[in-house]
């Protein structure tokens, strides 16, 4: 059984912090579960637009409210705690965070290792 505490992974390298997020790690490629699962914190206001060309994301909103946009359909999803989108076509996407910012509970698979960084696509790249 693997246990761990939120509190316990902040300020470690467990916690990732972008320009518009921060993500707590809460199991990593490291796990050996094959997902991993984050912690997710939007900002208040912020715009990210993604793709994740290599990997199937799903967030689960618990707090906040926001949309996110569907590129190429044009479709614009409200958020709010509760709502699940999962990108399993990986779908390039907007998120737009409202005043609240946004938190979810956030699945990658193939999981992260950690080290990621988004590239110019707002993709994560696979491990070496
Ligand atoms: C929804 C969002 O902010 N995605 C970017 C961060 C990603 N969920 C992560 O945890 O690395």
């Amino acid at each position: 059984m693997i246990v761990k505490q939120l509190d316990d992974l902040l300020g470690t390298e467990a916690e990732v912090r972008g320009a518009a997020f921060e993500s707590r790690r809460i199991l990593l490629a490291a796990d050996g579960l094959g997902y991993s699962l984050h912690d997710t914190v939007v900002k208040p206001g912020s715009v990210q637009e993604l793709e994740y060309r290599n990997h199937v994301e799903s967030n689960y909103c618990i707090a906040g409210s926001g949309t996110v946009e569907n590129v190429a359909t044009g479709e614009v999803f409200d958020l709010r705690p509760g709502t699940l989108y999962t990108l399993d076509r990986h779908e390039r996407h907007i998120i737009r965070a409202g005043d609240e910012g946004l938190r979810f509970v956030c699945i990658f698979t193939p999981a992260l290792t950690g080290r990621e960084v988004h590239d110019e696509n707002g993709s994560y790249g696979l491990p070496d």
